[in-house]
């Protein structure tokens, strides 16, 4: 039996995809892997067990990254299964911060009593007047599976679109419209955009993406919209710019106390990835995700170990998660000398300094060669699969 811990809610759907073979639950014990979604793990009591976390969504800078892969412990995510729902609510975003409804239904909401709300209506209105976002420029920082689908949807609300992204990878490259300028330095994006909006992920190298600099490059009364993550924008230097004027709104799915309350933060409580849509596609990946690495030591969307999949060719299968660097391969297979077993497949992945080696054999290799393997120095984590 495997067991299956779980942090947060998790949509039932995803939870069906499990068969009697598994126990999941909040409650569960020695957990061979968790289900999470934005609770914090960094100080996780790490099980001897524990041999996978899935982050049902996008970001996981909630998971200690580095103490897992020392562990041998591969997280996953559910790339772009959330990102319909993220794109939605950045256009909901870019219209509040462009027309000025949030005061407007507050004012509403104050005048329950009022005999002559439809003539004051009229009055009251000028006050929250906006502009329209036809003919602005929107720059998207990130151009992954979020940023990537504002940039197009943009262009389709006649918006000049800037993008960029460092590291775009060549799958979102062709995904995006041709009309998106991809712009080489951000600082070009910064000074040159009306509306920005942050759809990268939170890590050291990202912090404060958006501080007392990068603000003095933009032009005055920006709207800038952040639904990636609160720490890519430095809060004091927000709240500087909001009250100087440099920043006109600040619309946030991160609010933090010091901008809360600010007139001009519209603070939204991660919302982003909360329909029902998002949340059964990131469960139902991440069950799958989890499944598969647990049966069949497949490892698929996985950020901190190589992607490794193979069809289960042959009744026997060993998966071995060692250090990336030479004669790893030879010492595998040399334990396998001795055995009256033919290695009918054999897959190798890395991603930086580990790497995955996946061996399908035709019979079952015996207990002392599965030990000699786990004793190969560089060698975290050997598991025996069979069919
Ligand atoms: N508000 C929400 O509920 C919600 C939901 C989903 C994701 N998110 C956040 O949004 C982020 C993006 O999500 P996604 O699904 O598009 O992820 P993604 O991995 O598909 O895209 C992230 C993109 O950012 C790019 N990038 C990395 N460093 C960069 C840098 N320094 N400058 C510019 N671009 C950089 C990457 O190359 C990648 O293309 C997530 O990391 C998460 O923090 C929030
Ligand atoms: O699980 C959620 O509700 C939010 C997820 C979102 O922040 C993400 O990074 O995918």
């Amino acid at each position: 039996m495997y067991k299956i811990k779980l942090y947060n809610n998790i949509a039932q759907k995803g939870l069906d995809r499990f068969n009697d073979q598994f126990e999941v639950g909040t409650d569960v014990e020695a957990e061979d892997a968790i289900i999470v979604r934005s609770a914090n793990l960094h100080d996780l009591d790490y099980k001897d067990t524990l041999k996978a976390i899935a982050r049902a969504g996008a970001g996981v800078n909630n998971i200690d990254l580095d103490a897992c892969t020392q562990r041998g412990i591969v997280v996953f995510n559910t790339p772009g299964a959330n990102s319909n729902a993220v794109k939605e609510l950045v256009f909901a975003g870019l219209l509040l911060a462009s027309r000025d409804i949030y005061h407007g239904i507050e004012w509403c909401k104050t005048q329950a009593d009022n005999d002559n709300l439809a003539k004051d209506v009229e009055k009251q209105k000028k006050k929250y007047a906006g502009n329209e976002i036809t003919g602005k420029t929107l720059g998207v920082v990130g151009l992954g599976a979020i940023g990537i689908q504002v940039a197009n949807l943009a262009l389709r609300f006649g918006m000049q679109v800037e993008g960029y992204d460092p590291y775009i990878s060549v799958d979102n490259a062709w995904s995006m419209s041709r009309w998106v300028n991809h712009v080489k330095d951000e600082k070009e994006l910064f000074s040159t955009a009306d509306y920005i909006t942050l759809h990268l992920p939170l890590m050291d190298s990202t912090k404060n993406t958006i501080n007392k600099d990068t603000l003095a490059l933009m032009k005055d009364g920006v709207k800038i919209l952040n639904f990636a993550r609160g720490g890519l924008a430095n809060d004091e230097d927000m709240l500087e710019a909001l009250n100087s004027g440099k920043v006109a709104v600040y619309v946030t799915d991160f609010p933090s106390p010091l901008l809360a309350s600010h007139p001009n933060v519209v603070p939204i409580p991660h919302l982003g990835a909360s329909t029902d849509e998002s949340e059964e596609n990131c469960a139902i990946k991440a069950a799958d995700e989890v499944m598969e690495y647990l049966m069949n030591g497949n490892i698929i969307n996985s950020v901190n170990m190589p992607n490794a999949s193979a069809p289960f060719s042959g009744s026997y299968r060993i998966c071995v998660m060692h250090d990336n660097k030479p004669k790893m391969i030879s010492q595998i297979t040399d334990c396998l000398a001795q055995e009256d077993a033919n290695i009918e497949n054999l897959l190798n992945k890395s991603k930086k300094e580990i790497a995955y080696t996946i061996l399908d054999l035709d019979h079952k290799a015996s207990k002392e060669s599965i030990e000699k393997m786990k004793k190969i120095s560089g060698v975290h984590r050997v598991e025996v699969y069979e069919k």
